[in-house]
């Protein structure tokens, strides 16, 4: 388990953190007063315009700069598309049963608490410093979990544990079965042996209509096949022009064996995809990709995990590319551009990292594949998946469908095919063959270039050739020169038809929004310990609070005034005009990341000039209220920071004396 600290470097009170977002309704248990239902949050005020902020610079961030084409496809799903994809037989996580309770664990996170439980206890016991977690110690005093055991193991022991917790991402069900057996790991509820772990598929089924008597749909677990499917329909709204991506933001579900930590496993969640489709002979290529390749970037590799390591090396992503680290450019650049997202929102550049998937984590068709990891108080969390699925989804729906999910594109040069063609003499072969004459023709057709060259050289040396059709007599056919002519010859290609491979980014918006508010908080030692949300200013769910600084009848009208021109300016405020103290009144505002404070005074009164309190350095300015507003403008649209504004606008040392 990660040591966490704030970014003040002091240690993260999970308890502390946790109670300030239920508290200040980022979000809450959903179904709270029915007992609730594990896995289900709702989002409250500042949660639901943080969320909306992400998603909004998400939009700008892709979709407007790179130009890509945005759909909004359907959550309910036929089942059809969902066996096609392969997500009916192996969207599944392998999950145990204590058959004593009935109590059910995911097989991979148990072995994952169990062992990182034996090496707390193997720190107590030789006296090393242990991070107790107070929310999770909480937790466990509550349903009476054993405490851990101070025991100390052996240097041999220990290594195996850090070794098999490097890699327990890349184990299957049988594996998983093993290491529980061998690590005697028992139900953590009754002390009994556990079932062998059984696969559970994640997805919700439905039935779709009132006539069918049998689920026939599922809700979609990821966005991504709607994108697929309508991709011939895109690329012809793109005008036949390649590469281009499309994107989707919308909800997703996942019937998660169990469902923990807050947001960050849940069985509904905000997702936000992109699939970029890309000619797989271009060598996947980038045009931009000049413009990143100086990005520095923390990256895991699998070998790395492999052996037992979690040491991940800073590097460009240039390097990492040229090195064939990172599979391919298009691959690169979307992960610089996914750093760059999540350090635009405010992730904190030292606790994020990108974990390659080891071979048996990656879907068997995918050709690499990144996670963006982001620290967190729970370990590390992935929260970006960006995988290159090769031309996996558009080749198995065509496959099925029939549908053109490919790109036909003109060659710019005539493409000359040295190759060996077949002529059948048509009029000899129907009377010869009768009934069996399609088969055979078809069987001829299907020859492949290799056995073209072979059985034309037989034909050449012997006159006839033998051919295996299983439909036809003892499944041997007979074929002379007079029937079957087999040459080298020339083609002229002008048309070159092909399946794009897809680049796909997969963005968890809940768990980056989560694991940002750890980042950006901390708190203030002098103010009892009060927490700070430090979002960047184009972030934070509201951007400036209003206070007066008393409940004067002839400050109300400048309050008034103010909210207009803010909103008519699209910077939202709230003004708090309760009674608490103005100290209070900023900190309470703190909390929730408003990054801004504007104070009507009996100075305002006199000549129109307001305040302006910065959230994180508490110092203020003064100066009238059309360039304190400007100011604010400037700070929220990202175009000046504090820094700038404090430069060029006189300080102020008020009121915050309460
Ligand atoms: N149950 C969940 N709750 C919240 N977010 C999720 C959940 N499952 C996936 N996500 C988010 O969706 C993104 C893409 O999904 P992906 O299928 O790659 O996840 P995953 O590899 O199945 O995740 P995990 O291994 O943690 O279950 C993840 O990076 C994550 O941010």
């Amino acid at each position: 388990m990660a040591t966490s600290t704030t970014k003040t470097g002091a240690p993260l009170d999970r308890a502390t953190f946790e109670s300030l977002l239920r508290r200040r309704l980022f979000y809450t248990p959903a179904f709270e007063i029915y007992g609730g239902e594990k896995g289900l949050f709702d989002y409250g005020p500042p949660g639901c315009a943080l969320q909306n902020n992400l998603v909004d610079i998400w939009r700008k961030h892709f979709v407007l700069e790179e130009d890509m084409l945005e759909v909004d496809c359907t959550q309910i799903t036929p089942a059809a598309v969902f066996k096609t994809s392969g997500h009916v037989d192996k969207f599944a996580d392998w999950m145990c049963k204590d058959p004593k309770s009935g109590e059910i664990f995911r097989a991979d996170h148990l072995v994952e608490q169990v062992l990182e439980a034996r090496l707390k206890g193997d720190k107590e016991a030789r006296g090393q410093t242990v991070e107790i977690d107070q929310a999770k110690d909480a937790k466990r005093k509550k349903k009476k979990v054993k405490d851990v055991q101070a025991v100390q193991l052996d240097d041999a022991v220990v290594k195996e544990y850090e070794e098999t917790l490097a890699k327990i991402d890349n184990y299957g069900g049988e594996e998983l079965g093993q290491l529980i057996k061998k690590f005697d790991i028992k139900s953590p509820e009754t002390g009994v042996d556990l079932e062998p772990p059984r696969a559970f598929n994640l997805m919700f089924q439905l039935t779709i209509g009132p006539s069918a008597s049998t689920p026939n749909g599922y809700l979609r677990p990821e966005t991504a096949q709607g994108q697929f499917l309508n991709f011939q329909k895109l690329l012809e709204f793109n005008q036949q022009s390649m590469p281009f991506a499309s994107a989707s933001v919308g909800k997703s579900f996942r019937n998660e064996i169990s469902p923990r930590s807050g947001l960050l496993r849940v069985r509904e969640f905000l997702m936000a995809e992109i699939e970029h489709f890309v000619d797989p002979e271009s060598g996947k290529r980038h045009p931009r990709f000049a413009q990143v390749k100086d990005t520095k970037m923390t990256l895991l590799n699998r070998n790395v995990q492999l052996e037992g390591s979690t040491k991940a090396e800073e590097l460009t992503i240039g390097e990492a590319v040229a090195s064939k680290l990172v599979d391919n450019e298009t691959l690169g650049y979307f992960l610089a551009r996914i750093q760059m997202f999540l350090l635009r929102l405010g992730v904190d550049y030292s606790k994020l990292r990108f974990r390659q998937h080891m071979a048996n984590e990656m879907a068997h068709y995918a050709a690499d594949c990144w996670d963006a990891e982001l620290r967190t108080s729970l370990g590390w969390i992935e929260c970006v998946g960006c995988a290159d699925r090769s031309a996996y989804d558009l080749t198995v729906h065509r496959n099925k469908t029939g549908a053109s999910l490919f790109v036909r594109e003109t060659r710019a040069e005539p493409l000359k095919i040295e190759e060996y063609q077949v002529d059948i003499d048509k009029k000899r072969f129907g009377p010869k063959f009768k009934k069996d004459a399609k088969a055979v023709e078809q069987a001829v057709e299907a020859l492949s270039q290799e056995l073209r060259e072979k059985m034309s050289l037989e034909l050449e040396k012997e006159g006839r050739i033998t051919l295996d059709v299983p439909a036809v007599g003892n499944g041997k056919v007979e074929l002379e020169k007079d029937l079957v002519k087999i040459e080298k010859r020339t083609r002229v290609e002008h048309v070159r038809e092909y399946t794009p491979n897809v680049i796909e980014p997969s963005f968890g918006i809940g768990r980056i929004l989560y694991s940002l508010i750890e980042h950006v908080y901390w708190s203030r030692p002098e103010d009892d310990a009060r927490g700070v949300l430090s979002f960047p200013p184009p972030v934070a769910p509201t951007k400036v609070l209003l206070v007066p600084l008393s409940g004067s009848d002839d400050l109300r009208p400048y309050l008034q005034q103010l909210t207009y021109k803010l909103r008519r300016m699209g910077i939202s405020s709230k003004i708090d005009d309760s009674s608490a103290s103005i100290g209070k009144r900023y900190s309470r505002n703190d909390e929730l990341g408003t990054p801004l404070g504007i104070t009507v005074d009996f100075q305002t009164v006199k000549d129109n000039t307001v305040t302006l309190r910065d959230r994180d350095t508490t110092s203020q300015v003064r100066a009238s209220e059309d360039e304190i507003c400007a100011a604010a403008k400037a700070i929220v649209d990202g175009e000046e920071t504090w820094e700038d504004v404090a430069k060029r606008l006189p300080k102020f040392e008020g009121q915050e004396v309460d």
